[in-house]
């Protein structure tokens, strides 16, 4: 038989299809790396499209809504996956070309036996994209966030900061670090810029996160300006005894060590806790490191500073996790409540009589927010609001609210910096003498 070559531009696509596929059916989207994809013009190209099919997701429903009359065939192996990714490019890539979304849709199909039968389907759904992408690339932005949540920022933040959020979730994040040290040289030649305290913002990069000036040297670590937020508010003296609670991959239990406290940092995941000594080790950091159920977890001695990084719907990711957003149901919202007052409750019990106690989610659920405020004073008598003050939010001073609580959203400006942040929520707490 005569060897026929692969079509240019075929084996990044499907590999970019196995990699959507998975997000589709429930899985975090991470990037195509080095190892997926060696070549890195094709890497670039694929986390593209996966990019946009995920940030268009709502347009995409639409569309395929549109063109499918009888819906998404039943296992078809990457069909989808491979319709999402050809729709993206026809619609809102046009500076890739058409023909090539066409072609190699067509020829990524015949390659899956679960799909090859729908080759001819899939032709004739992208030829019928292609003579309506003027329309559907004018689709409105309002399909972009999905009705679960749509309803509830709408309320929460108002029509502006939505129009800002689906700017956000489209431009997706910049990087965002949290300095070891204090250096301008390293700054420089990160090609980075200040934002709010030690965090700097990297716009455009052209290398891995590991190939970075400092990395190697433990000079810094990856966190978003939002992120880094809470650790900074808890105020104690150097030396102070911290119990960091969710603490893994560590990203607030580095900048616990680097204010000088003693802690301990606590998870129950084991293998997300190997990460986080992993990176403690890169930056020349110890703390003591827990496997544990943050809800049952028992000190020895109570700590005079208690951080708990509560687990939550994550929608405040949304600019690196499009994906959050689809997945979420107002159910797993409800679930991650409950599980936040168990972990509140329980982190109370670990705080010393004049200890200080963080709680913090990167949700933009006022379920998991505001309202477990709310909560948290009506239902635990041994806890106090400690009201966060605007002079301790440099550069952010509008995220804090009358009474005292941070909320941050990706149409705010950290340090008056463009390109957003993550929806974050922070309160502090103290304890009653009742408790
Ligand atoms: C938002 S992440 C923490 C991020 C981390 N604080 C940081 O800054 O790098 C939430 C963490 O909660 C952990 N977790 C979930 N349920 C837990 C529980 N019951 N007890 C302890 N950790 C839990 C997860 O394993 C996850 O690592």
């Amino acid at each position: 038989m005569a060897y026929k070559p692969e079509p240019a531009g075929l084996k990044l696509r499907l590999i970019a299809a196995q990699r959507l596929k998975s997000v589709l059916a429930s899985d975090n989207f991470v990037p195509l790396g080095a190892t997926d994809l060696a070549d890195g013009r094709d890497r670039a190209l694929a986390n593209r499209l996966i990019t946009t099919a995920l940030r268009r997701q709502g347009q995409l429903n639409f569309i395929i809504h549109a063109l499918l009359e009888k819906g998404m065939p039943g296992k078809s192996g990457t069909f989808e996956a491979v319709l999402r990714l050809s729709l993206a490019q026809l619609v809102f890539l046009p500076d890739l070309g058409a023909h090539s979304a066409l072609f190699l849709a067509v020829e990524a199909t015949k390659r899956d036996p679960k799909a090859r039968h729908l080759s001819g389907l899939m032709n004739a759904v992208l030829r019928n994209a292609q003579a309506n992408s003027a329309k559907f690339g004018m689709l409105s932005d309002d399909l972009l966030i999905p009705d679960t949540f749509g309803d509830t920022w709408l309320t929460a933040y108002g029509e502006e900061a939505i129009d800002a959020f689906s700017d956000a979730l489209l431009a997706g994040a910049a990087l965002d670090l949290t300095l070891k040290d204090d250096d301008q040289d390293l700054i420089d030649s990160l090609g980075a810029e200040r934002v709010i305290a030690d965090t700097v913002r990297i716009e455009e990069r052209d290398r891995p996160v590991e190939a970075l000036p400092g990395f190697a040297e433990g000079r810094w670590w990856v966190q978003d300006a939002a992120s880094a937020i809470p650790a900074r508010l808890l105020g104690l003296e150097p030396g102070a005894r911290v119990l960091d609670l969710c603490a893994a991959p560590g990203g607030k239990t580095a900048q616990l060590i680097k204010a000088g406290y003693e802690v301990t940092a606590l998870d129950a995941d084991a293998k997300r806790m190997e990460r986080l000594s992993e990176n403690l080790t890169r930056l020349n950091y110890t703390a003591e490191t827990v496997v544990a159920d943050a809800g049952k977890f028992e000190p020895p001695s109570p700590f005079k500073g208690v951080l708990l990084d509560a687990p939550c719907s994550a929608t405040g990711t949304f600019r690196r996790h499009p994906e959050v957003i689809w997945h979420r149901s107002v159910g797993d919202v409800a679930g991650r409540v409950r599980l936040q007052r168990a972990l509140l409750t329980n982190a109370l019990r670990c705080l010393d009589r004049d200890g200080v106690l963080i709680y913090c989610v990167c949700s933009l659920e006022p379920a998991e927010g505001e309202e477990q405020v709310d909560w948290a004073l009506q239902s635990l008598p041994g806890l106090k609001l400690l009201p966060i003050k605007p002079e301790e939010m440099v550069g952010l001073e509008a995220a804090v609210s009358a009474k005292g609580l941070v909320r941050t959203h990706p149409g705010m400006m950290p340090g008056g910096r463009a390109g957003g942040m993550d929806g974050f929520f922070v309160a502090r707490f103290g304890r009653n003498e009742i408790g």
